[in-house]
Protein backbone atom coordinates (compact mmCIF):
# COMPACT_ATOMS: atom_id res chain seq x y z
CA UNK A 1 0.00 0.00 0.00
CA UNK A 2 1.37 3.45 -0.84
CA UNK A 3 0.98 6.13 1.43
CA UNK A 4 -0.18 9.45 -0.69
CA UNK A 5 -0.16 11.76 1.85
CA UNK A 6 3.24 14.03 2.37
CA UNK A 7 4.51 14.75 5.80
CA UNK A 8 3.51 18.90 4.99
CA UNK A 9 -0.21 17.73 4.42
CA UNK A 10 -1.91 19.36 7.56
CA UNK A 11 -4.63 16.82 9.65
CA UNK A 12 -5.03 18.99 12.18
CA UNK A 13 -7.58 19.50 15.15
CA UNK A 14 -7.94 22.47 16.67
CA UNK A 15 -8.76 21.56 20.67
CA UNK A 16 -9.96 23.25 24.07
CA UNK A 17 -13.12 23.70 26.16
CA UNK A 18 -16.42 25.47 24.67
CA UNK A 19 -15.03 29.35 24.12
CA UNK A 20 -11.89 28.81 23.23
CA UNK A 21 -12.37 29.65 19.59
CA UNK A 22 -12.29 26.28 17.69
CA UNK A 23 -14.55 27.30 15.05
CA UNK A 24 -13.15 30.72 14.74
CA UNK A 25 -9.36 29.97 15.16
CA UNK A 26 -9.84 26.77 12.93
CA UNK A 27 -11.46 28.08 10.18
CA UNK A 28 -9.32 31.00 9.82
CA UNK A 29 -6.50 28.30 10.02
CA UNK A 30 -7.80 26.30 7.42
CA UNK A 31 -7.91 28.68 5.31
CA UNK A 32 -4.42 30.18 5.61
CA UNK A 33 -3.07 26.68 5.10
CA UNK A 34 -5.44 26.12 2.05
CA UNK A 35 -7.17 23.54 3.23
CA UNK A 36 -11.07 22.27 4.07
CA UNK A 37 -12.39 22.95 7.91
CA UNK A 38 -15.08 20.41 9.53
CA UNK A 39 -16.63 21.55 12.94
CA UNK A 40 -17.06 18.94 14.99
CA UNK A 41 -20.20 20.20 16.29
CA UNK A 42 -22.10 19.46 13.25
CA UNK A 43 -20.81 15.85 13.60
CA UNK A 44 -22.60 15.18 17.02
CA UNK A 45 -25.72 12.96 17.14
CA UNK A 46 -28.76 14.90 17.42
CA UNK A 47 -29.29 13.80 21.21
CA UNK A 48 -25.61 15.00 22.43
CA UNK A 49 -26.55 18.85 21.49
CA UNK A 50 -29.93 18.42 23.00
CA UNK A 51 -27.97 17.55 26.62
CA UNK A 52 -25.56 20.12 26.43
CA UNK A 53 -28.45 22.55 25.50
CA UNK A 54 -30.31 21.43 28.65
CA UNK A 55 -27.05 22.02 30.64
CA UNK A 56 -26.26 18.47 31.46
CA UNK A 57 -22.06 17.56 30.35
CA UNK A 58 -21.47 14.77 28.21
CA UNK A 59 -20.09 11.36 29.07
CA UNK A 60 -17.50 9.68 27.92
CA UNK A 61 -19.97 7.22 26.20
CA UNK A 62 -22.18 10.09 24.67
CA UNK A 63 -18.58 11.08 23.47
CA UNK A 64 -17.31 7.96 21.84
CA UNK A 65 -19.39 7.20 18.58
CA UNK A 66 -18.13 11.04 17.88
CA UNK A 67 -15.14 10.77 18.58
CA UNK A 68 -15.04 8.01 16.23
CA UNK A 69 -16.16 9.61 13.42
CA UNK A 70 -14.14 12.54 14.09
CA UNK A 71 -11.38 10.57 13.60
CA UNK A 72 -12.92 8.53 10.38
CA UNK A 73 -13.09 11.94 8.71
CA UNK A 74 -9.63 12.83 9.15
CA UNK A 75 -8.50 9.31 8.18
CA UNK A 76 -10.57 9.80 4.95
CA UNK A 77 -9.36 12.69 4.54
CA UNK A 78 -5.42 11.83 5.43
CA UNK A 79 -5.88 8.69 3.09
CA UNK A 80 -7.20 11.22 -0.36
CA UNK A 81 -3.84 13.04 0.23
CA UNK A 82 -5.80 15.79 1.52
CA UNK A 83 -5.70 18.25 4.57
CA UNK A 84 -8.41 18.59 6.79
CA UNK A 85 -8.77 21.20 10.33
CA UNK A 86 -11.38 20.14 12.40
CA UNK A 87 -12.57 22.30 15.67
CA UNK A 88 -13.27 19.66 18.28
CA UNK A 89 -13.36 19.69 22.20
CA UNK A 90 -10.77 16.42 22.10
CA UNK A 91 -10.65 16.99 25.87
CA UNK A 92 -9.31 13.86 27.34
CA UNK A 93 -6.06 11.99 26.38
CA UNK A 94 -7.86 8.64 25.72
CA UNK A 95 -9.95 10.93 23.74
CA UNK A 96 -6.84 12.20 21.38
CA UNK A 97 -5.89 8.82 21.58
CA UNK A 98 -8.94 7.50 19.98
CA UNK A 99 -8.45 9.84 17.00
CA UNK A 100 -5.06 9.13 16.76
CA UNK A 101 -5.68 5.56 16.47
CA UNK A 102 -7.71 6.41 13.18
CA UNK A 103 -5.80 9.14 11.62
CA UNK A 104 -1.97 9.19 13.03
CA UNK A 105 -0.83 11.96 11.31
CA UNK A 106 -3.05 14.52 13.13
CA UNK A 107 -1.76 16.97 15.26
CA UNK A 108 -3.61 19.06 17.97
CA UNK A 109 -3.06 23.14 18.44
CA UNK A 110 -5.11 23.39 21.74
CA UNK A 111 -6.34 27.19 22.32
CA UNK A 112 -5.73 27.58 25.92
CA UNK A 113 -7.00 30.27 28.29
CA UNK A 114 -8.27 31.48 31.81
CA UNK A 115 -11.89 30.79 33.18
CA UNK A 116 -12.13 34.27 33.23
CA UNK A 117 -10.98 35.13 29.62
CA UNK A 118 -12.65 31.95 28.43
CA UNK A 119 -16.40 33.16 30.40
CA UNK A 120 -16.31 36.13 28.69
CA UNK A 121 -16.17 34.86 25.65
CA UNK A 122 -18.77 32.14 25.97
CA UNK A 123 -21.23 34.91 27.74
CA UNK A 124 -20.48 37.67 24.92
CA UNK A 125 -22.10 35.33 22.36
CA UNK A 126 -25.19 34.72 21.22
CA UNK A 127 -27.29 32.20 19.42
CA UNK A 128 -25.15 29.13 20.67
CA UNK A 129 -26.66 25.73 22.05
CA UNK A 130 -23.73 25.44 24.64
CA UNK A 131 -24.81 27.35 27.85
CA UNK A 132 -21.57 29.18 29.76
CA UNK A 133 -22.63 27.06 32.96
CA UNK A 134 -21.23 23.88 31.36
CA UNK A 135 -17.34 26.01 31.12
CA UNK A 136 -16.34 24.72 34.65
CA UNK A 137 -17.70 20.66 33.71
CA UNK A 138 -15.39 21.62 30.23
CA UNK A 139 -12.69 22.72 32.46
CA UNK A 140 -12.53 19.77 35.02
CA UNK A 141 -12.45 17.60 31.77
CA UNK A 142 -9.89 18.99 29.83
CA UNK A 143 -6.17 17.09 29.84
CA UNK A 144 -3.52 19.30 28.72
CA UNK A 145 -1.14 18.00 26.04
CA UNK A 146 1.13 15.35 26.82
CA UNK A 147 4.71 15.73 25.83
CA UNK A 148 4.37 12.81 23.98
CA UNK A 149 1.51 14.17 21.86
CA UNK A 150 1.81 15.72 18.99
CA UNK A 151 0.74 19.10 18.79
CA UNK A 152 1.23 22.75 20.13
CA UNK A 153 -0.77 24.84 23.02
CA UNK A 154 -1.51 28.38 22.07
CA UNK A 155 -2.46 31.67 24.33
CA UNK A 156 -5.81 32.66 23.66
CA UNK A 157 -5.73 35.91 24.87
CA UNK A 158 -4.54 37.60 22.29
CA UNK A 159 -6.45 38.56 19.13
CA UNK A 160 -7.28 36.02 16.36
CA UNK A 161 -4.99 36.93 13.90
CA UNK A 162 -1.93 36.60 16.06
CA UNK A 163 -2.88 33.15 17.10
CA UNK A 164 -3.55 32.26 13.58
CA UNK A 165 0.51 33.37 13.09
CA UNK A 166 1.70 31.97 16.02
CA UNK A 167 -0.11 28.73 15.36
CA UNK A 168 0.82 28.25 11.44
CA UNK A 169 4.55 29.26 11.97
CA UNK A 170 5.21 26.48 14.72
CA UNK A 171 3.20 23.80 12.66
CA UNK A 172 5.71 24.25 10.50
CA UNK A 173 8.39 24.15 12.56
CA UNK A 174 7.87 20.54 13.41
CA UNK A 175 5.68 18.15 15.12
CA UNK A 176 5.33 20.04 18.39
CA UNK A 177 6.71 23.00 19.54
N1 LIG B 1 -8.81 35.64 20.01
C1 LIG B 1 -10.06 36.05 20.21
N2 LIG B 1 -10.28 37.30 20.66
C2 LIG B 1 -11.53 37.75 20.90
N3 LIG B 1 -12.66 37.01 20.71
C3 LIG B 1 -12.51 35.76 20.26
C4 LIG B 1 -11.21 35.20 19.98
N4 LIG B 1 -11.39 33.94 19.55
C5 LIG B 1 -12.72 33.71 19.56
N5 LIG B 1 -13.39 34.79 19.98
C6 LIG B 1 -14.85 34.90 20.19
O1 LIG B 1 -15.12 34.07 21.32
C7 LIG B 1 -16.35 33.39 21.16
C8 LIG B 1 -16.09 31.89 21.23
O2 LIG B 1 -15.38 31.49 20.08
P1 LIG B 1 -15.82 30.19 19.29
O3 LIG B 1 -17.29 30.08 19.16
O4 LIG B 1 -14.98 30.13 18.06
O5 LIG B 1 -15.31 29.08 20.35
P2 LIG B 1 -15.51 27.50 20.33
O6 LIG B 1 -14.36 26.90 21.05
O7 LIG B 1 -15.76 27.03 18.93
O8 LIG B 1 -16.79 27.32 21.18
P3 LIG B 1 -17.76 26.05 21.27
O9 LIG B 1 -16.89 24.88 21.43
O10 LIG B 1 -18.56 26.33 22.49
O11 LIG B 1 -18.55 26.02 19.99
C9 LIG B 1 -16.93 33.85 19.82
O12 LIG B 1 -17.84 34.91 20.07
C10 LIG B 1 -15.70 34.37 19.06
O13 LIG B 1 -16.02 35.37 18.12
O1 LIG C 1 -16.82 17.28 24.33
C1 LIG C 1 -17.73 18.08 24.57
O2 LIG C 1 -18.18 18.28 25.70
C2 LIG C 1 -18.31 18.87 23.44
O3 LIG C 1 -17.65 18.67 22.24
C3 LIG C 1 -18.29 20.33 23.77
O4 LIG C 1 -16.97 20.72 23.96
C4 LIG C 1 -19.05 21.15 22.74
O5 LIG C 1 -19.46 20.41 21.63
C5 LIG C 1 -18.35 22.32 22.19
O6 LIG C 1 -17.38 22.87 22.98
C6 LIG C 1 -19.40 23.33 21.75
O7 LIG C 1 -19.76 24.19 22.73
Amino acid sequence: MTDSTTPETPIIVVMGVSGSGKSTIGALLARDLGVAFTDADDLHPIENIEKMASGVPLDDDDRRPWLETVGATLAEASERGAGLVIACSALRRRYRDTILASAPKVRFVHLHGTREVLAARTEGRTGHFMPTSLLDSQLATLEALDPDEPGIVVDIDQPVGRIIDDAVSRLRAGPSA
